[in-house]
């Protein structure tokens, strides 16, 4: 943190999903995921009847795969090392200025009403949201932004980082992970498999979601940057959740197809930026045991970028980025507070 008698105050809000901190936070922090109309789109009493009921169903498989870690989430540490790094870095970019991090998850502590009382209790000229998702998805960061919208009556301006696809720190902190796994797989033939978090594919037409089009312009970035030949990488979605037709390939299917192919794969998660479930659970655990079974060889994982400098690069840019008269921007002109008409700064003036 840095401080003085003239600058502005200027609090950053780091936003995530949040996970259960204990095997008893399972089943509540599913009920609020499930109770999101940006996850179950139909009114109530429907959708709290939906949700308390797939929260039930999935609590004890939930609670397994959560125990594999310890019992918990380490979405919130991981979370707290960023906004750490990134306050760091902030410091030495905006002299003057008092600039405080805090961090709002979407369903499990700290709730975005929480940190919005302790924003406010800083009383903040400036406040910059963002979101921990590179990519813009009605189902993350939008419904972020509302819940801020809806919880935060305290002092300042609240402005928005929509997304950063193809943000230059954010694809060279990609880019090096992918590069170090493929160095591990030496001469051995691989395919890079770049796997998405996926989303039900009619968010797509009927909420004109830019989540898939931002995951390939971000795919395809890393492999410019990483140097893939064509052909030698592709874009799948893990995670699919409910009977509804999700985004595909999913990385299950293209993980069996490399099988068939006779190559072995990278897998580089590129919706995530920190390790938790999806990561340390699903692909490192599920999937690769997959992979084992479909004569898959070698599996490797590139790591989620975490606090890697380039990345807490790009997260300061944005941040400053958005803050009035302070500077070039590398992520283009401005936006006009419209996330369909611009997809690099939506909703920025999200107050
Ligand atoms: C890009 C990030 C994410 C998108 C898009 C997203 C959409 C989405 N997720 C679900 C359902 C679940 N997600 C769960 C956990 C989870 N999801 C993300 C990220 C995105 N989700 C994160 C960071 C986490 C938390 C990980 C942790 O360590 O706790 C879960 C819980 C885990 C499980 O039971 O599998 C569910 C359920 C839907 C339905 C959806 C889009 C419609
Ligand atoms: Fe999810
Ligand atoms: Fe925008």
């Amino acid at each position: 943190m840095s401080g003085s008698r003239n600058g502005r105050r200027i609090a950053v809000v780091l936003f995530n999903l949040g996970g259960p901190d204990d095997q008893a936070s399972v089943k509540p922090f599913l009920f609020n995921l499930f109770s999101d109309p940006a996850i179950i789109g139909l009114p109530n009493p429907f959708r709290a009847l939906l949700a308390r009921l797939i929260s039930s169903r999935r609590e004890t498989s939930a609670q397994a795969n959560y125990a594999l870690m310890g019992g918990g989430s380490p979405l919130l540490p991981e979370t707290r090392r960023q906004g750490e790094a990134l306050t760091q870095v902030l410091a030495g970019l905006l002299p003057g200025d008092e600039v405080r991090s805090f961090i709002a998850m979407r369903y499990w502590s700290p709730l975005t009403g929480q940190t919005a009382a302790e924003v406010a209790a800083f009383a903040p000229d400036e406040i910059v949201l963002l979101p921990l998702y590179p990519q813009f998805s009605t189902t993350t960061t939008q419904s972020s932004l509302k819940a801020w919208r809806e919880a935060y009556a305290g002092p300042g301006v609240s402005r928005a980082v929509c997304c950063y696809p193809e943000a230059p720190g954010w694809i060279e902190a990609q880019a090096d992970g992918v590069r170090a796994k493929l160095a591990e797989a030496g001469d051995r033939p691989v395919r890079v498999l770049f796997s998405a978090h996926g989303i039900p594919e009619s968010l797509i037409a009927k909420k004109g979601d830019p989540y898939q089009e931002q995951i390939e312009t971000t795919c395809a970035a890393i492999a410019a940057r990483a140097g893939l030949a064509d052909g030698s990488w592709s874009i799948c979605y893990q995670s699919r959740v409910g009977p509804m037709k999700w985004l595909g390939p999913s990385t299950p299917e293209a993980i069996a197809q490399a099988g068939r192919d006779g190559v072995g794969v990278v897998v580089a998660p590129v919706a995530f930026v920190s390790e938790h479930i999806e990561t340390l659970v699903e692909l490192d655990i599920e999937y690769a045991e997959l992979a084992h079974e479909q004569g898959v060889s070698p599996y490797l994982r590139s790591p989620a970028v975490g606090v890697a400098a380039p990345f807490i690069r790009t997260l300061a840019d944005a941040v400053v980025d958005a803050l009035p008269r302070t500077g070039v921007s590398p992520y283009g002109p401005g936006c006009r507070g419209n996330w369909k008409a611009c997809p690099r700064t939506c909703e920025r003036r999200a107050a």
